[in-house]
């Protein structure tokens, strides 16, 4: 057994030991360790309970009712269409978990955290979409052993589990396409922010959605060209916002199978945001080869998505996006140094992590490619 081995061991037994744990509550210089680890466990016990209870705030809007100004729970009642004690065993909850605030007249107003949501529609369309996450979920086990033959998150994603991804149709594009525009905004801020274009002249963006990050680019950059590939119902998305946006001049959306498809020529730099994580190793191995094809030498590849490992934030890479992707049926979080490594094999160096203010929400590899 190595020192290591031991000391876990000597450690576990005793974090195990129903006397040390009573001793260490009680003991003053170990207490609040002892509280804040305690805490820790029960949130995770309690986890599929406060997201319910966020889930109901969601569904009944109460944050956007609350955002009108403080009021009492039994307006409140009556807005949400809830029995009055329905309506204040709601508040109480969402009290506790900071979504709501109590005032000293005892009207209820935004939390901090109810307060954060309104700025940030995409978390109330993640948050209800969570409804098929936690049916997926609900036998971890038999997901785990692959023993789920279909998952509501695999008909969602319409191209994780679908050969002929170029053919899926409009409808089944209609979901996970809102979804991504509701929550791109913030993504895109954050990683143009970390990265200029300034230098570049043309970015074409691979699994670019209805265009959200591209339309942010090109309005922060107005010299910059940009191209978007995604699936033909998705690009036909990105076509028309382009057109609204007033950007048709300089912006274009291919519609194709990355896997089967040649991507458009004449970029000097190819973004894939948000796009590697959902793919398993082969199939993320066929993308990046697919953008070295296309880039110039000296040419950068920006690879931004939430990853493993990211310190903080280990849960959200690891934990969700890990379960997430499982139940979705394909791909996987990636730590900055897998991504890095596949990166390297398909010449593509030197490979930069790149800090960007939200790693919570993504992470930015830049890469150069090689001669
Ligand atoms: C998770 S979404 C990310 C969208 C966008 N980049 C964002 O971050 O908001 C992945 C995107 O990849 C596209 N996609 C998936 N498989 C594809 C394929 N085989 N060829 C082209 N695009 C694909 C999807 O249609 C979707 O728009």
């Amino acid at each position: 057994m190595s020192i290591f081995d031991s000391w876990l061991d000597v450690r576990n037994r005793l974090l195990a030991s129903p006397a040390f744990q009573r001793w260490a509550s009680a003991f003053p210089l170990t207490r609040p360790i002892a509280q804040k680890r305690a805490r820790e466990l029960f949130d995770i016990v309690a986890g599929f309970v406060y997201s319910q209870i966020l889930f109901a705030c969601v569904r009944l809007k109460l944050f956007e009712i609350l955002a009108e100004g403080p009021q009492s729970a039994d307006a409140l009642a009556k807005r949400m269409a809830l029995p009055p004690e329905g309506a204040i065993r709601l508040l109480r909850a969402a009290g506790s978990l900071r979504l709501v605030a109590v005032c000293e007249d005892k009207r209820y107003a935004l939390g901090e955290l109810g307060a954060a949501m309104i700025g940030n529609p995409g978390i109330a369309a993640m948050v209800e979409h969570h409804a098929m996450v936690y049916s997926d979920l609900a036998d971890p086990v038999a997901l785990l052993r692959g023993e789920v033959e279909r998952t509501a998150l695999s008909s969602y994603w319409s191209y994780a589990a679908n050969t002929d991804a170029a053919n899926v149709d409009e409808q089944s594009i209609d979901g996970y396409t809102a979804l991504m525009s509701d929550s791109q905004s913030l993504i895109a801020g954050d990683v143009l922010d970390a990265y200029s274009l300034k230098g570049h002249k043309c970015l074409l963006d691979v699994g670019g959605g209805d265009g959200t990050f591209l339309v942010t680019a090109a309005k922060r950059w107005p010299h910059l060209k940009v191209i978007l590939f995604d699936l033909p119902a998705v690009a036909e998305r990105a076509k028309a916002r382009f057109q609204r946006e007033g950007l048709a001049d300089r912006a274009t959306a291919v519609g194709g199978d990355v896997m089967r498809d040649p991507l458009p020529e004449g970029a000097d730099v190819v973004s894939l945001v948000r796009v590697l994580h959902d793919h398993d190793d082969d199939e993320a191995l066929a993308i990046i080869k697919a953008a070295r094809r296309v880039l110039p030498t000296g040419g950068t590849l920006l690879v931004a998505e939430p990853m493993s490992g990211t310190p903080g934030a280990e849960p959200i890479g690891d934990a969700y996006f890990g379960f997430y992707l499982l139940a979705m049926g394909s791909g996987r979080p990636r730590t900055p140094v897998e991504i890095d490594n596949m990166l390297r094999l398909n010449v593509f160096d030197p490979v930069r992590l790149v800090p960007t203010v939200r790693p919570i929400l993504t992470r930015l590899l830049a890469a150069t490619r090689m001669a």
